[in-house]
């Protein structure tokens, strides 16, 4: 059974197909303040998501076919293990055993974000599946309830980039507060293009109970961040040189504030305003071509905010 009746405008945009921009995912802080008993690390992050990243389109097919393009297309392979068919496998699975129709569905992926480096791109692919084939398969409102728990069982980070919107992540990642008060935040990327391994990250920690985040007010956010920490760094650094480094230069072009995201080895530093950021991004480009460097802005959290009406809902004719 189809997982929705009418025929409407939704059904119409799903025949012509949908995509979804899978958005960088940036650790503006990240304490890690615990272990739970199956290794995994319990964790205090702000997040929040840029407006560039991995692009999907989703177009119905004879058979599922994956196909990758993009800069980065190389560093990853278009087979089951991709974190893409991981997703749709699990969301057709979970329709399915619902008596719901899943068709097969052909996903192409422009890879646009470095490979294994803090950004979440894997993550954000797995999460712009999610979204997009619930689209597709006209099932958002039949699977609203465990795409949570789907999300999670494809990554720690999944959750999170299921939303797209700036929060407090506790718990392993997925315990979100939302964080409406975060401003837009003009941003240069770079990254030495050397992929970190994230487990390895974590098991070079030499503490895993840091102190937390102390409660915070919004007023001054660059003042509030300069407080906090991201506790993988040190580790990555470790693996990664090059990170400090590229600190360095990101900081040399005025930014305000630069730390490494997630485990790394991607550092981002926060300008004054996004002419700034591309300004400088051009200027780190010259300097490194051989490096990756890219201005973005973050979103906000506000539902009413412009950025927030155009993140995931391109709709491909
Ligand atoms: C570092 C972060 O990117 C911060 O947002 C995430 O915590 C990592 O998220 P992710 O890549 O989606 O993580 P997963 O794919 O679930 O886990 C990869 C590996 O990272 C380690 N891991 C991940 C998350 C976490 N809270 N503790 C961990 O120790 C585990 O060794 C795990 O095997
Ligand atoms: N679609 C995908 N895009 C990127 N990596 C993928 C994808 N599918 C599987 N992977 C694998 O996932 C691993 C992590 O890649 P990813 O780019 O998500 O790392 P990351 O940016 O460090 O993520 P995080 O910030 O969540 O730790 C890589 O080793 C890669 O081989």
């Amino acid at each position: 059974m189809p997982a929705k009746p009418a025929s409407t405008t939704s059904e119409a945009d799903a025949a012509a197909g949908v995509a979804e921009l899978a958005r960088a995912k940036i650790n503006l802080a990240l304490h890690v303040v615990g272990q739970r008993p199956d290794g995994y690390h319990l964790l205090e992050s702000l997040v929040t998501f840029a407006d560039i990243g991995d692009r999907l389109t989703f177009m119905p097919s004879d058979r599922d076919r994956l196909t990758i393009s993009g800069p980065f297309s190389g560093s990853i392979a278009p087979d089951a293990s991709n974190l893409v068919a991981r997703a749709r496998d699990g969301l057709r699975h979970l329709l399915t055993k619902r008596g719901l129709t899943a068709s097969p569905a052909a996903i192409h992926l422009e890879k646009n974000l470095p490979v294994a480096s803090g950004i979440g791109g894997g993550s954000a692919d797995a999460a712009a599946t999610l979204r997009g084939l619930l689209r597709l398969w006209q099932a958002e409102a039949f699977a609203a309830d465990d795409m949570d728990a789907l999300a999670l069982s494809l990554g720690a980070d999944v959750p999170m980039c299921l939303r797209e919107r700036p929060a407090l992540a506790r718990g392993i990642g997925e315990d979100l507060s939302p964080l409406a008060d975060l401003p837009a935040l003009p941003l240069v990327l770079g990254n030495p293009l050397r992929g970190v391994s994230t487990p390895e990250v974590f098991s070079r920690l030499r503490s895993k109970r840091n102190p937390g985040m102390e409660a915070f007010g919004t007023s001054d956010w660059i003042t509030l961040l300069s407080r906090l920490r991201n506790d993988l760094e040190d580790p990555a650094r470790e693996l990664v040189p090059e990170i400090g480094e590229i600190s360095a230069l990101i900081a040399a072009q005025g930014a305000r504030l630069t730390r490494m995201s997630g485990s790394g080895a991607t550092c981002f530093g926060i300008f004054a305003s996004r002419a700034e950021a591309e300004q400088a991004a051009a200027a780190l480009r010259t300097l490194r071509p051989d490096w990756y460097f890219q201005a973005a802005e973050t979103v906000t959290g506000s539902p009413s905010s412009p950025l927030s009406k155009t993140p995931n809902d391109v709709t491909e004719g």
